[in-house]
């Protein structure tokens, strides 16, 4: 093992995550794990499938306990990444699960999140045009929303060939781990098992503005969103069903080879074979996205749906996969292709 990482949120879904990811990685032995009001309790109380951490005692997040990795995961509640990072060294490695760090505009964040923005990080997204090679010298990394890499996979590579006017939709089936173990209101088992129930609707979701960035930096234009996301009945998995209309002359054929050029070399995106559509369970516990795009010649309109689990390529797993580029290892270093089925 040549590298160690703490992980703060030990107790907590992305902090499970990446937990289980971590026990398999060839390079990084887990170190620290700590949490907040659980912390002086054993790790397995809260993640009973990680029996090889049986023997882990969840403690407080501090510095004291985060310094000295090489790697820090930060998967705790917003707004609580600044101040733990700003006293580690440029020499450990900082990746932030939440939102701290991901936009680039002050007057959006504060619009969106309501407290003053804390900064911007290197953007862990590497299938992103260019972002790869950032990555690769990063020491600080903010982790996308699930939402958002599954809608900017979705949709990218239509948008950067200039197959699509930018005037998109988005409307997303989500599972509720998204929403992490704090109990909420919403999220009480007799009311979400038998429903389908849409939130953040009319561009609210905070979401929204972390999509419209990254699709407004590979079209090199302004877009429009209308992203509609829909709690389900299902503990992982986004499915999301991204349109836009298509610029004039373009045809399937050309929509199909752009997604297939984009994503040839891409470890973690699966373009699906014609005829063939994502579904969350083709990706569960898999670090991967599933991807299917076609048009739709009577409405005019590019169609594209793509699937990930939220809590693997949409957060530890991705989480993960930017860690390796950052400390050089090959990219897909302990990260599983292969999902889990029925
Ligand atoms: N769930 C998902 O699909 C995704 C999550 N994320 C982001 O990852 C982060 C974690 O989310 P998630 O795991 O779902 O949330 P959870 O609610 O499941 O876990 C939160 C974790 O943070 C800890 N914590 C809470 N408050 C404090 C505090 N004041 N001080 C120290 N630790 C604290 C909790 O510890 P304790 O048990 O002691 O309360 C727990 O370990 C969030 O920023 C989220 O937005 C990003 C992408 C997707
Ligand atoms: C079901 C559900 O509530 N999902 C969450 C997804 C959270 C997420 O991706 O993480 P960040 O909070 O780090 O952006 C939501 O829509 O807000």
């Amino acid at each position: 093992m040549g590298y160690t990482a703490a992980i703060a949120g030990a107790s907590g879904y992305a902090g499970g995550e990446l937990l289980r990811l971590l026990l398999d990685h060839p390079e990084i032995e887990v170190g620290a794990v700590t949490a907040g009001g659980n912390a002086g309790t054993p790790l397995i109380e809260h993640q009973p499938h990680l029996r090889p951490l049986a023997d882990r005692i969840l403690a407080p997040t501090t510095v004291e306990e985060l310094r000295g990795h090489d790697v820090v995961y930060l998967a705790l509640p917003h707004g609580q990444s600044a101040e733990i990072a700003e006293q580690l060294g440029d020499d450990v490695l900082v990746v932030d699960c939440g939102a701290d760090f991901r936009l680039t505009d002050a007057a959006t964040w504060e619009r969106f999140y309501g407290t003053p923005h804390a900064g911007t990080w290197p953007y862990g997204l590497p299938e992103l045009p260019g972002q790869r090679e950032r990555l690769t010298e990063a020491h600080r990394i903010a982790v996308p929303g699930c939402h958002v890499t599954v809608a900017t996979l979705g949709l990218f590579p239509g948008l950067a060939e200039q197959l699509v006017e930018p005037d998109l939709t988005v409307v997303a089936v989500t599972g509720t781990s998204g929403a992490g173990k704090a109990p909420k209101p919403h999220l009480v088992g007799s009311e979400v098992m038998g429903a389908l129930s849409p939130y953040g609707v009319g561009g609210k979701h905070r979401h929204n503005p972390e999509i419209i960035q990254n699709l407004t930096a590979v079209a090199g234009q302004s877009v429009s969103l209308s992203f509609t996301p829909v709690l389900a009945p299902l503990p992982r998995g986004i499915l999301s069903t991204c349109t836009a209309p298509l610029a004039p002359g373009v045809t399937a054929d050309q929509v199909r080879a752009a997604y297939e050029a984009t994503y040839a070399d891409e470890p973690f995106v699966d373009v699906l074979p014609e005829g063939t559509w994502p579904n969350t369970a083709m990706t569960l516990a898999a670090n991967t996205t599933a991807v299917q795009v076609t048009v739709d010649p009577d409405a005019g309109r590019m169609v594209a749906v793509a699937a990930l689990d939220n809590l693997t390529k949409g957060t530890a797993g991705g989480a993960l996969q930017s860690t390796n580029l950052a400390l050089g290892l090959p990219e897909a270093t302990g990260l599983p292709r292969t999902a889990v089925a029925p």
